[in-house]
């Protein structure tokens, strides 16, 4: 669907008088499913017969005769595309990508709901006109027209075209047009992500099922990787499933050919931090496919738990969960691979490896192969191929059928977050619900202490009475008790919810991010990816944006430049060593820090009480020592202790 189905027309975008050869509607029916295959094929040839043509050329012409020729080619080439419908700032930077396809038009398609949100991309729902199948249609948005971003998105067409197997995400067009400002990619459909089944608490997989996915997803990596193209972004939500139990490889955003150059650097700046192999956070620029089996490996620990195994705030955080997981690498290892930032990261503490304590629950033969991918060193990570020769997979029970796994409404990622944010708001709203009814106490605490209205009406009951006025949906009914009740537990719940991450200079001038302990798992994940998602150029969390950036193409990050901005997570490092003395929760101290940590609202209660009563006393004693002053000075007494000079003055 939407290429030139004839071998001739690559052959013609070099030819004298190129004419582009399509079908009548732009799907050539009769080779739909296969012709992107077709073409690249026809385009090896080409550029094959070109190549041996120019080479016999050579000897006889001048090296500027040839630049000008293959200018004038690719002239040509150009001509003919814009003729095709294609728009000039894509021909322009992205021929090659689209070599030998027409777009499809957008009338094709009638766009249905979103369906997915990416960081430089919206995912649309689309119905074929013509035949009712359902498509996904990815709308790439370009940063100005950036030649840089449409570069980046044409390398991720010119990847999707490379590779053809059954578990890899295949492009079956690209919608625009001449006078279009936009590119939508042309998709199957596919009811589900990963990222969405794993977050349904009440989708438990089983062995089998697990087994299935696993296979699925090392036999699409194994693939790639043969191809020559590493992924460098496995992680669950780019991780497609049908209701046939089909699973796909999606999103080669990111991806980029394997190089054996070592003088070709590549950049660390790439996988979401939760998947992110240790070498790329240490700012390795010489990898390989490894990083997408450490990916795997991530992916494989989540299928089991239901939850991502290493939830890391900042890259500090990461690799020191890595460390605390898998153990931390022995000396050999440092000297080995000469990482840029090994010294800024190299744990001080060794760390015995807990997998196996954490995996307890694993089948052994998967602890066996997740303790493989998600080794230390990338070298010992092995391949796909290996992975899928593993007992793993050689043991019972075996893996299971696509077609015998359970059916699932539509799960995605978004579904998810959509969720999460329509509870948040739900939180929030009665957050500040609270916000309003604590600024009111406050407002009344400040009465009672204003010397002015001392011993002025301010008694428990107004207290609470304040505290209802903001609260009535909560405090209308019920006794005294079921009021603090119905009124405080939301807040507590949205606190721990929503200040997850709360910043605190601590001793060493850092700012560092605490988290609330009794936090809600799922509402911080689906937090974190959007907090990752907006900040990976400042803090790296994050590897889209950055792809995006200039800089991230030419490879010109600088880590080091960073380090005072990266957020340094020393409470977890102190605490690991133990003593709670260490702990920034510990150091704030006063009544305001013991409020916000007090955990039930008994406490709080008791805490509030206890400052209102104290801040009474104390304004009491100063009423009654002024009042004595008063009294001894009426009497003639020489001014002594408190108020003395102003008085004496008067005097
Ligand atoms: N073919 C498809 N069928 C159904 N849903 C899809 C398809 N492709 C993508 N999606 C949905 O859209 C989401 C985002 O897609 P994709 O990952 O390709 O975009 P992206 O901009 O590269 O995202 P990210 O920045 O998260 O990597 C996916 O997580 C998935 O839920």
């Amino acid at each position: 669907m939407g290429c030139i189905s004839s071998k001739n027309v690559v052959a013609k975008a070099y030819s004298p008088s190129p004419t582009v050869v399509a079908s009548s509607n732009g799907f050539p029916t009769s080779t739909k499913g296969h012709s992107a295959l077709m073409i690249l094929d026809s385009k090896t040839v080409s550029e094959d017969e070109r190549n041996n043509k120019f080479k016999k050329n050579s000897s006889k012409k001048s090296n500027g005769s040839l630049t000008l020729r293959l200018g004038l080619v690719q002239r040509n080439v150009e001509a003919e595309q814009n003729a095709a419908g294609w728009p000039p700032w894509l021909t322009t930077v992205a021929a090659e990508a689209i070599q030998g396809w027409i777009p499809l038009k957008a009338d094709y398609f009638q766009k249905l709901e979103k369906i997915g949100q990416g960081t430089y991309s919206s995912v649309f729902r689309a119905r074929e006109v013509e035949t009712g199948k359902m498509f996904a249609l990815k709308k790439v948005r370009f940063d100005n027209f950036q030649p840089e971003s449409i570069r980046f998105m044409a390398r991720e067409i010119t990847i999707l075209r490379r590779l053809d197997h059954p578990n890899i995400m295949k492009l079956e067009g690209i919608i625009t047009s001449r006078l279009s400002n936009s590119i939508y990619l042309v998709f199957e459909y596919m009811e589900h992500d990963l990222a969405g089944l794993v977050s349904r608490p009440d989708i438990v997989f089983s062995e089998t099922q697990i087994k299935c996915y696993m296979r699925q997803l090392l036999s699409g990596l194994e693939h790639c990787h043969m191809r020559g193209i590493m992924h460098r972004d496995i992680k669950v939500s780019n991780i497609l499933l049908n209701n046939e139990g089909v699973l796909k490889i999606g999103d080669f955003g990111l991806a980029n050919t394997i190089t054996t150059n070592s003088k070709h650097h590549l950049t660390s700046r790439v996988v979401t931090l939760w998947y992110r192999p240790p070498e790329l956070l240490m700012g390795s620029t010489n990898y390989g496919v490894s990083v997408d089996l450490w990916s795997v490996g991530c992916v494989f620990a989540e299928l089991f738990l239901g939850k991502p195994i290493l939830k890391g705030r900042t890259e500090v955080e990461q690799l020191h969960k890595i460390f605390k997981l898998c153990g931390s690498p022995p000396e050999e290892f440092w000297k080995k691979n000469k990482l840029p930032h090994a010294t800024m990261f190299k744990p001080q503490i060794n760390y015995e490896s807990s997998l196996r304590e954490r995996c307890a629950d694993f089948p052994a033969s998967a602890i066996n192969l997740l303790e493989t991918l998600l080794s230390i060193d990338s070298s010992n990570r092995g391949t796909a191929s290996s992975a899928l020769m593993s007992e793993y997979f050689s043991t019972k029970p075996y893996a299971c059928s696509p077609s015998s796994l359970p059916k699932y409404p539509p799960s995605k990622e978004m579904d998810v977050k959509s969720q999460e944010e329509s509870s948040r708001k739900k939180t929030e709203g009665k957050m500040r619900e609270v916000a309003t009814s604590r600024r009111q106490q406050r407002r009344i605490t400040k009465t009672l202490q204003d010397p002015n209205n001392f011993g002025k009406a301010t008694s428990k009951e107004d207290m609470q009475n304040g505290g209802r006025n903001d609260g009535k949906a909560h405090l209308t009914k019920g006794k005294g008790g079921a009021m603090y009740k119905e009124h405080s537990k939301p807040p507590l719940d949205v606190m721990s919810e929503t200040s997850q991450v709360m910043n605190v200079v601590n001793g060493s001038g850092y700012s560092v991010p605490i988290q609330v302990p009794g936090s809600n798992d799922a509402y911080t994940w689906v937090k974190r990816r959007k907090q990752d998602a907006s900040s990976t150029l400042s803090d790296g969390s994050r590897s889209k944006i950055s792809a995006l950036d200039p800089n991230f193409a030419k490879g010109t990050y600088d880590l080091t430049t960073q380090r005072v901005s990266m957020d340094f997570d020393p409470a977890e490092l102190v605490n690991a060593q133990g003593g709670k003395e260490h702990d920034p929760h510990w150091k704030e101290n006063g009544t305001r820090h013991a409020i916000r940590k007090s955990r039930t609202i008994e406490e709080k209660k008791i805490v509030m009480w206890w400052k209102l009563e104290r801040n009474c006393l104390r304004y009491m004693l100063l009423v009654g020592c002024a009042l004595c002053e008063l009294t001894r000075l009426g009497k003639g007494a020489t001014g002594v202790g408190w108020g003395s000079i102003s008085i004496r003055g008067n005097k």
